[in-house]
């Protein structure tokens, strides 16, 4: 049996709740959201510091990358989310645009900072600070100031100061170079992810239909045309819903170039060697795979006030009666944005504070309490790729392959060393905390790095957009070669941000409600 609809929407993470929500605000338009994860409902989910509790539960697609050379030889876990809202509803809730260097650097007709800016500012909701009016105020994503930030996070900032990094005036200005504290996706203290600002306010629109527990299997490609998607339910049935419109993949970094090959768009040898029969060649599709590493330096605290003690039955009641207290932490509660060299045009690293230490993915309970400043690759000039193995997915991220990305790294550690010892910090910077040791020497901090480095979660541009021939998709989030298919989601950014990268999706689905609209009008 199918049904048919205008469009179909894969996945409801942070893309894919925005286009259902504005695809379907016209009454005549039949849209459907079809999603692999289940409800986004329970307290992990809306209590800000508790994302961790997330990871390797039923709501976490727990990916594992391939062994990774220059990283030890690790496999390295990749949580994503699997449930209403996606991965916005399991992030650390971080609201960073980015650096008007990034849009323009993108080199898009249509995608410069000043033809995306409407777009950010359409989506926010700013509760707080707003100097210079940098943020929206009237858009349904609220970005809030932490409402119990720790007494820690006031003395990163001044040391930052310190050594002369400038507090920003906001955090999401035009220019992100400078330190200030994170804004964050959260209302009266609880997420506020993708579904609660899109998707909740559409649910009862009789025009929307929302399929839950739905993995889909496969576009079906008529003549060169999308015209509805295969998809399996967790009981084994399968079922087609059919698009009259298009269908669009928000099925995130790894789910899209995954589908798009499952359904023979791809490199046709690769497809051909997994079994899979090429329907259209684009061998960019998969390419193209840039994340954020991310370093830490993990110090005792010689104060017992770090999040070591949120979950007391104190801060439990404080979270359930007021939306207060430190369980409303994001965990990386600060940032601070530099150059290496004075020849980057913009920021190539971030650090973030974070009042408690957050090793191995916050899975390990801390032996104490601890503070973590950790040294993020903005710019990475390595590139990885997703490929298939079968029917499975095998993400290859390839970190740290350009000798560049290492020096950036301990260009970046070193600074955080330089943080931990000033007057600021310094009264509550205690010795290494396991499993950190204190490297000095740039060799030391090599190894360091390679040994213990993680994913900051931002996995971008496996469908690359582009102007190009070999790009995945087109200016308007096309995919080259096939009609009525469109990709929107994190997967279509050429190169990654210097920022986190849920803003930037958001504001990426926005574009292209906008650019889907336009075109079925002048249909
Ligand atoms: C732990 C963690 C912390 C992060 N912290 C931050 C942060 O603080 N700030 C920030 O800006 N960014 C953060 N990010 C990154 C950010 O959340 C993502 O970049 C963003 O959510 C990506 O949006 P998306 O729409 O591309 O994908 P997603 O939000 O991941 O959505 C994809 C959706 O598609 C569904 N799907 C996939 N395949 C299929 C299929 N075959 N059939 C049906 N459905 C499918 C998935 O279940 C999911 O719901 C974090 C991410 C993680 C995982």
């Amino acid at each position: 049996m199918s049904v048919e609809y205008d469009y179909v929407i894969v996945g409801a993470g942070s893309a894919g709740c925005v286009l259902a929500n504005r695809l379907s605000a016209d009454p005549g338009t039949r849209v459907a959201l079809i999603e692999a994860g289940g409800s986004d409902r329970g307290l992990e989910v809306r209590m800000p510091a508790g994302f961790s509790r997330l990871f390797k539960t039923e709501r976490d697609w727990d990916f594992t990358t391939v062994r990774q050379p220059e990283l030890s030889g690790r496999e390295l876990y990749w949580p994503r989310g699997r449930m209403l809202g996606g991965s916005s509803s399991m992030n650390a809730q971080m609201w960073v645009r980015g650096h008007r260097a990034d849009y323009d650097g993108w080199n898009i007709p249509g995608w410069s900072y000043e033809d995306v800016l409407p777009y950010f500012r359409r989506t926010e909701r700013r509760a707080g600070s707003n100097r210079g009016e940098v943020y929206g105020t009237k858009g349904p994503i609220h970005i809030s100031e932490l409402r119990s930030p720790n007494p820690a996070t006031a003395l990163f900032l001044r040391a930052c100061e310190e050594l002369g990094i400038a507090r920003l005036d906001e955090l999401n200005g035009p220019s992100n170079e400078g330190c200030s504290p994170t804004p964050v996706t959260q209302r009266r203290g609880r997420r506020w992810s993708s579904a609660d600002a899109y998707l909740a306010p559409a649910a009862k629109r009789p025009n929307l239909t929302v399929l839950t527990s739905s993995r889909v299997r496969r576009v079906l490609v008529e003549d060169g045309r999308a015209t509805g998607v295969e998809y399996g339910d967790d009981g084994g049935g399968a079922a087609v819903v059919r698009a009259r419109g298009e269908v669009i993949l928000s099925a995130g970094t790894i789910g899209s170039p995954h589908l798009l090959m499952l359904s023979g768009v791809g490199p046709a040898d690769e497809l051909l060697a997994a079994g899979v029969e090429p329907v259209h060649e684009l061998p960019g599709v998969g390419a193209n795979l840039q994340d954020h590493l991310a370093s830490g330096i993990f110090l005792h605290c010689l104060k017992p006030i770090t999040l070591a003690g949120a979950e007391s039955a104190g801060n439990l009641l404080r979270f359930l009666a007021g939306g207060r207290g430190m369980l409303t932490s994001n965990v990386g509660e600060a940032v601070a944005f530099i150059r290496t060299s004075e020849e980057e045009p913009a920021p190539d690293i971030e650090l973030i504070f974070a009042p408690g230490s957050f090793v191995g993915h916050g899975l390990t309970p801390p032996p104490g309490h601890g503070l973590t400043i950790a040294s993020i690759l903005l710019r990475p000039e390595s590139r990885g790729r997703i490929s298939l193995d079968g029917r499975d997915i095998v993400i290859d991220p390839g970190y740290l392959t350009a000798e560049a990305d290492v020096r950036r790294m301990v260009t970046g550690l070193r600074k955080a060393g330089e943080l931990f010892a000033t007057e600021a910090l310094r009264p509550l910077a205690g010795p290494p905390m396991d499993p950190y040791w204190g490297p000095r020497t740039d060799e030391e901090l090599v190894r360091w790095i390679r040994e213990r480095s993680e994913t900051l979660y931002h996995p971008v541009g496996t469908c690359r957009m582009g102007e190009d021939p070999g790009s995945v998709v087109d200016p308007a989030l096309r995919v080259r070669g096939i009609a009525g298919l469109r990709v929107a989601d994190a997967s279509v950014m050429p190169v990654i941000t210097r920022g986190h990268t849920h803003a930037p999706t958001v504001m990426i689905a926005e574009r292209a409600a906008d650019l889907i609209a336009a075109e079925s009008l002048s249909r």
